[in-house]
């Protein structure tokens, strides 16, 4: 595996593959590896010739109070587990190989990103799909795979690659969990030893929710209940719980086939997402 930090490197790695006619299958990630990132490149590498792994911490994204500086780093992990799976290159750019220069030009995220994460978090979206159309064009790849976690970015970067009209396809991989429900992140490092064990309740709010919804078809009553339990359980303070429908992220209506039901809660100063996309059934979707 080889580890590489400029565009030049990357470029000219990714014009050999192409010249072989071989495929390539790209994973952005903001490092600190966990079986969810470790799922994506295991993906990637059953259908592609050649795997990439993007580890950038992309300073675009984050807002002035939030914890780009703290955010966990460790490159010499990240590639021994990236490695353990078959990765074949890891791309991991400095901030000024990525942004050479102030005031350079920025993309803005349309309707998608007004809600949930993206009200929370202004200019959010804009700075993922900045990196991400950066990273698409940097290592043209075939196929790029993303974890439902984010499902509100997966539904943001669809629409960019429809309305850019990016030649690539989109794979979109189910949250990974801890045993007792939690979905993995690398914030959850964050957590003290007591916040850890009460946070599996953001899980099991969301599907006493999605069961309350589907059982009587209320959403204000299924949102009361997961906010109800999550408040109780883990003294978090709820950002959002919302269900929407998916992946256009409207009011639920007669007509929703898929549902999203997404929520943002503080533990302490970590701020932890969770979510569960289902079908009118209830069963889970696939997105
Ligand atoms: N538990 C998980 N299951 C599946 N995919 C995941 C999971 N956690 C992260 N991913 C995916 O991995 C990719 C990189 O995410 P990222 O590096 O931000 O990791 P993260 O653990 O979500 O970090 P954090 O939540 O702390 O920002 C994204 O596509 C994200 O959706
Ligand atoms: C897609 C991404 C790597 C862009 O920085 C990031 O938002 C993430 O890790 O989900
Ligand atoms: N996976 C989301 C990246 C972020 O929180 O900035």
């Amino acid at each position: 595996m080889k580890i590489i930090n400029t565009i030049a490197q990357l470029k000219s790695i990714v014009h050999d593959t192409k010249g072989e006619g071989k495929s390539i299958g790209l994973v952005p990630t903001m490092g600190y590896l966990h079986e969810g990132h470790l799922a994506l490149a295991t993906k990637a590498r059953g259908e592609n010739d050649l795997v990439v792994m993007s580890i950038f911490v992309n300073p675009t994204q984050f807002g002035p109070n939030e914890d780009f500086e703290s955010y966990p780093r460790n490159l010499e992990r990240d590639a021994q587990l990236a490695e353990s799976v078959g990765v074949d290159v890891i791309f991991a750019p400095s901030v000024d190989e990525m942004y050479p220069e102030d005031g350079g030009i920025s993309i803005r995220a349309g309707r998608q990103s007004e809600i949930l994460c993206g009200a929370s978090r202004p200019g959010h979206f804009d700075g993922v799909l900045q990196v991400v159309a950066k990273l698409f064009h940097i290592a043209e790849p075939k196929r790029v795979y993303f974890g439902q976690k984010d499902a509100q970015q997966v539904a943001i970067i669809q629409t960019l690659v429809r309305d850019f009209n990016f030649p690539l396809e989109i794979k979109t991989l189910p949250i990974v969990r801890e045993a007792d429900g939690l979905a993995k992140s690398s914030r959850n490092v964050y957590l003290t030893e007591q916040e850890r064990a009460v946070v599996p309740a953001i899980f099991e709010g969301l599907i006493l929710a999605k069961e309350e919804f589907i059982l009587h078809g209320n959403a204000t009553a299924a949102i009361e209940l997961a906010s109800k339990h999550i408040t109780d359980k883990t003294g978090g303070v709820i950002d959002y719980l919302e269900l929407l429908s998916y992946p256009d992220l409207k009011a639920v209506t007669d007509t929703t086939n898929d549902f999203l039901l997404a929520t943002a809660v503080y533990i302490g100063k970590t701020r932890l997402i969770d979510n569960i996309i289902f079908s009118t059934k209830g069963e889970t979707a696939n997105v």
